[in-house]
């Protein structure tokens, strides 16, 4: 699968843009603030209907205009695919494929595998458990339909219940039937993720494991561990135990709403105890696990952004991705850097096609 061309009109820094695409490598450089890294989130736009980095829509549109419009022309299947993405300010997004527009923006995701290693990764160890369950829910969505449906169906649920509970204290009384059918409904929901989840973790680590040993030479002992209250306990068990719980706190305390994945390198947490050289690798592991892991299950080669890698990372973690992506299994690369001349030198080591696009 390959973006062909891409067009932008009010998108962040842009009023209008256009650019036709190399099918291997696409390069955008220039100085700082030149939106180098707004292209790069346009094409991640186009397959997951949302911005890496700002995920405010209303943010996304030009300060000066009314709406965005991106416009990206794929190859897939030796089909030729259009993909709008349009915002108006006040109204909702929009999503269209070959002029039909998706009335569940969820049926896109997955028809255009994307991955991007970029320095905003860092969230992913710093940050709290949320990134890190929305990382496992992004490349689990990508090859697999049903699980964002019953993600956000189970989302929904959780809302209601918590709004319950809410009602329960401020009104002073307790309704278990009422509660009862929430119970059911998240832990037949709850239960299906867990599995996912847990499926999903059992196939990822030991591609995440040779990706970190290929990064640092096979250095470090890496750990990626999949935690979950509903490792030793049946959600609807949960629910018993913490009923008193739950209802002082007005809010659902236990549910894979709460699941987390442990980062530890020689055993230890990677957030406290890993260098900082360590960290990066082991992002850039996880990010090539996820592109190994999608292109499997999804049978297509997901496309790779870099986004300003070259200016983040020491010259040796640099070439090791260099000689990752320089590899008949790697599809089409979009890389945005400062510098135009390094990135050239760099990207002549790849033997592809390649386009520099000076902003
Ligand atoms: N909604 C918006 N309207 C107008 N400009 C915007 C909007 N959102 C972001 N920008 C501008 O886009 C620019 C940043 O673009 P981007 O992050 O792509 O830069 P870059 O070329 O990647 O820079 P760097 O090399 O510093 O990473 C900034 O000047 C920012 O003010």
């Amino acid at each position: 699968m390959i973006l062909k061309a891409l067009s932008l009109i009010n998108y962040k820094n842009f009023e209008t843009a256009s650019f036709t695409l190399d099918s291997k490598i696409n390069c955008f450089v220039g100085n700082n603030g030149v939106g180098k890294t707004n292209v790069l989130d346009a094409v991640y736009h186009l397959s997951f209907g949302k911005s890496y980095f700002n995920p405010i829509t209303t943010q996304n549109i030009n300060h000066d205009a009314e709406f965005f419009v991106i416009d990206g022309v794929y190859e897939k299947n030796e089909r030729e695919e259009k993909v709008i993405v349009s915002a108006k300010r006040g109204q909702k997004k929009v999503i269209k494929r070959n002029g039909k527009v998706y009335e569940r923006f969820s049926d896109h995701i997955g028809f255009l595998p994307l991955v991007i290693i970029s320095p905003a990764d860092r969230d992913l160890i710093i940050e709290g458990s949320e990134t890190r369950r929305k990382f496992m829910d992004g490349v689990i969505s990508q090859s697999d339909k049903n699980y964002l449906d019953t993600l956000i169906k189970y989302n929904k649920t959780l809302s209601q219940r918590n709004a319950l509970l809410k009602y329960f204290s401020a009104n002073h009384t307790f309704n278990p039937e009422t509660l009862a059918i929430y119970n059911e409904q998240m832990t037949a929901l709850g239960t299906i993720i867990h599995t996912k989840r847990k499926d999903f973790l059992e196939a990822f680590t030991p591609i995440f494991k040779k990706r970190y040993a290929a990064i640092s030479g096979d250095k470090e002992e890496v750990k990626l561990k999949y935690k979950s209250q509903l490792n030793d306990t049946p959600l609807d068990h949960l629910f018993t135990e913490n009923l008193k719980k739950d209802r002082a706190l007005q809010y659902t305390s236990v549910g894979t709403h709460r699941d987390d994945l442990s980062f530890k390198i020689e055993s230890h947490p990677i957030k406290k105890f890993g260098s900082q050289g360590q960290q990066k690798s082991y992002l850039i592991a996880l990010k090539l696990a996820q592109f190994d892991f999608i292109k499997i299950q999804s049978n297509t080669t997901p496309i790779l952004l870099l986004d300003d890698i070259f200016d983040k990372l020491d010259e040796s973690r640099v070439m090791q991705i260099i000689d990752l992506v320089n590899d008949e299994s790697f599809g089409q690369l979009f890389i945005s850097d400062t510098h135009a001349d390094r990135t050239e030198a760099i990207v002549k080591e790849i033997h592809q096609t390649y386009k520099l696009f000076k902003l």
